[in-house]
């Protein structure tokens, strides 16, 4: 009978022997098909799900992982002399250099042992010595491939961030993305955390991946030398089975992790948007509210965070038992191959039956097999790496493909549309939008709708097809009630929203300026308050001087702000220092600063009192700009001569204002 068969049987007869050891085995079993039912029941109702998330490429490690990976790994080594290669390069070598100093230990390993059984200190000391040698450059070695993952992992990061930056930080993307476009909930998680994981993941998968694989190579060679081919081969055809057992096993961890990216995602905005908006919540005494929400979208976070580490720890279960103690059985049964495998008298007599040679053997064997077990296992479990990549991966590259659709003008909403067979429900649908598909003609200094509806990005008419023309010194004013689509009119003067019939001709952008109602006060100087978003060196060229600054400051009774802040070139939370009336006249200063053809002022003085309101209106007249005002304020008719009405129900009308002869 062969050696292996009749180990076999000595161990059947083991765990038969006793009425305890055959109940503990009982229960094992028992548990372990247990597991097995459960694993095999969730599968297929987490397959459903799966499969209907699939088609969408929602994380898991398949033919859209695959895509999209090849499409980020462009990205990130645009060409084959970029420095990342360079890195990848010495990171290979690194690897290379490390499983050829692991053998080279595992030889002296045994060396050493042999010295002791012979009792040889000249030759204990000298591999000791070995040793001690070898230990130098396989510490720098260590050390280095830790360097050179994390070096890889920041390249990755900076060459993915700046990508991102030239698209979403280009012409208005980063407003569509947040304003037209609903699939990505939140831009800065996905610009921030999402990115660095990403890399920080990549550069690891490489190691956790390249680095078995080169070790089992050498080292299934190595050992094929010593033990003979069915070593290496037991060994890898048990983590064969395992990996595929696991493979079955492993809940869909890729796009568990993405989730759990999005709920956190959901938890930071819940944060920003309390610190944003913490004077408002704060009259409201809203913290109750607030903390309501805060605290569910926590919970939901921990809640999916508690299912992972759970589904984590059942996998662990079978994670040990395949890789860990099976692979110790396994190890045993190779190592003992020279003794008691099919070569063994050929074997023993090339070592003359010498206990010490074969004790040295032993342990040089189980050294390398302890390396290639290793090396196999963390193949095996590099497979959980991989779900955790395609998670990120399918953050990064929705990312992606959302803004190259803007690019292309196209957005996707999801738009709620009625049930023909159950009035009164609605379905929510996506749609892949084409903008612009109306008209914008550059003019040299006029504005004129043609034809041009008012239309949400919701796909809401606010305003029937308008027509007007406007020129140079026709000061106009918008009114009409809240939510008539008075500002969305400037939206889409302003380009922010597409246009989606008729023809829209408008001045170069640069043409026009926007004073919104709650204006945009930058982290920077007080210079940079007034001069935005010009730079100081755009100012200096404009030949404008700080003296200048004080006279704009004093057209808006704001040139005390210069002494009380201390100069123009403090930095100080301009949100928190002005009042709002005092926000509203520095944005006012801008204007006047720009001096641009034509000014749009969205209820950009609401907060400042009616005796400076028309001194800023004046100013801006003198100063040649056009106004086109939103406002309720019947005491600004008399600084225009047009109106555009909104009537809330689609309708408008454009029409000259008459004045009273005072
Ligand atoms: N990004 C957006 N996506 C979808 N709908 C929007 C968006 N922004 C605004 N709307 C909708 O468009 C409509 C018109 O908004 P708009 O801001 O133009 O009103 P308005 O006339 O300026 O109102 P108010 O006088 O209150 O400022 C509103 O119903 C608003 O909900």
């Amino acid at each position: 009978m062969p050696p292996v068969l009749s180990k076999i049987l000595d161990v059947k007869q083991f765990m038969l022997k006793s009425t305890k050891r055959k109940v503990i085995s009982g229960a094992v079993i028992a548990v372990i098909l247990y597991l097995l039912k459960i694993r095999l029941t969730k599968s297929k109702t987490e397959n459903m799900k799966v499969k209907r998330d699939e088609k969408k490429g929602k994380g898991n490690v398949d033919r859209m992982f695959l895509k999209r990976i090849l499409k980020l790994l462009k990205i990130v080594i645009p060409r084959l002399n970029s420095p990342e290669i360079l890195d990848l390069v010495l990171l290979t070598a690194s690897l290379v250099a490390r499983t050829f100093l692991s053998i080279y230990v595992a030889n002296v390993n045994g060396q050493i042992v042999r010295a002791i059984i012979e009792q040889n200190l000249n030759m204990f000391l000298q591999r000791i010595l070995k040793l001690g040698v070898v230990a130098i450059p396989a510490s720098f070695v260590n050390s280095f491939l830790d360097y050179l993952n994390k070096s890889l992992a920041i390249r990755f990061r900076k060459r993915l961030t700046q990508h991102f930056h030239d698209i979403y930080l280009n012409d208005m993307i980063f407003y569509q993305l947040s304003n037209l476009d609903s699939r990505v909930a939140n831009p800065d998680q996905r610009l921030t955390a999402d990115i660095e994981k990403w890399a920080n993941s990549l550069s690891q998968i490489y190691s956790n991946f390249s680095k078995p694989v080169l070790d089992i190579i050498l080292f299934s060679r190595k050992l094929a030398e010593l033990v003979g081919y069915q070593g290496p081969m037991y060994v890898i055809l048990y983590y064969l089975i395992s990996g595929f057992l696991l493979r079955f096993l492993s809940p869909p961890f890729g796009k568990l992790t993405a989730i759990e990216q999005r709920l956190e995602g959901d938890y930071r905005a819940c944060h920003s948007d309390l610190v944003y908006h913490s004077e408002e919540i704060a009259f409201y005494r809203g913290h109750a509210w607030e903390k309501t929400r805060i605290t569910n979208s926590f919970n939901n976070l921990i809640g999916h965070t508690g299912q992972i580490i759970l589904k984590r720890l059942y996998m662990g279960v079978f994670d040990s038992m395949l890789v860990k103690y099976g692979a110790v059985m396994v190890g045993y049964a190779v190592v003992g191959l020279p003794v008691f495998g099919s070569r063994r008298v050929e074997y023993l007599k090339s070592v003359n039956n010498d206990p010490s040679a074969i004790t040295r053997d032993y342990v040089r064997n189980s050294s390398l097999l302890i390396n290639l077990a290793k090396a196999i296992g963390r193949l095996v479990v590099s497979y959980k790496e991989i779900q955790q990549l395609a998670g990120y991966t399918t953050l990064v590259a929705e990312l992606d493909e959302v803004l190259k659709d803007l690019i292309n003008g196209k957005y996707m909403r999801t738009m709620l549309q009625s049930n023909e067979n159950q009035p009164g429900y609605f379905a929510q649908k996506q749609s892949l939008v084409s903008m612009n598909r109306g008209q914008i003609v550059e003019t040299e200094n006029t504005i004129k709708f043609e034809e041009v509806p008012i239309i949400s990005p919701n796909n809401d008419i606010l305003a029937q097809k308008m027509t007007f023309e406007i020129q140079p010194n026709m000061n106009c004013i918008v009114t009409g009630p809240n939510g008539c689509g008075k500002s969305s009119l400037f939206r889409i003067l302003g380009g922010l929203w597409p246009i989606s019939s008729g023809k829209l001709y408008r001045p170069h952008i640069d043409k026009l300026f926007y004073i919104p109602q709650r204006p945009y006060l930058p982290a920077g100087t007080l210079r940079d308050q007034i001069i935005y978003p010009h730079t100081k060196l755009q100012m200096l060229r404009k030949k404008v001087s700080d003296d200048d600054l004080t006279e704009l400051l004093r057209l808006v009774h704001l040139d005390y702000l210069v002494v009380r802040e201390g100069g123009y070139d403090k930095c100080n939370d301009w949100n928190d220092v002005l009042s709002g009336g005092e926000k509203q006249r520095i944005a006012m200063a801008r204007l006047f600063y720009h001096k641009p053809v034509f000014a749009i002022l969205d209820e950009c003085t609401s907060a400042v009192s009616m005796d400076v309101e028309a001194t800023l209106y004046q100013t801006a007249k003198m100063l040649g700009i056009t106004l086109f005002t939103v406002s309720h304020r019947p005491s600004l008719f008399k600084h225009h001569d047009y109106m555009i009405q909104f009537d809330g129900e689609q309708g408008w009308n454009f029409k000259k204002i008459e004045h009273s002869s005072e």
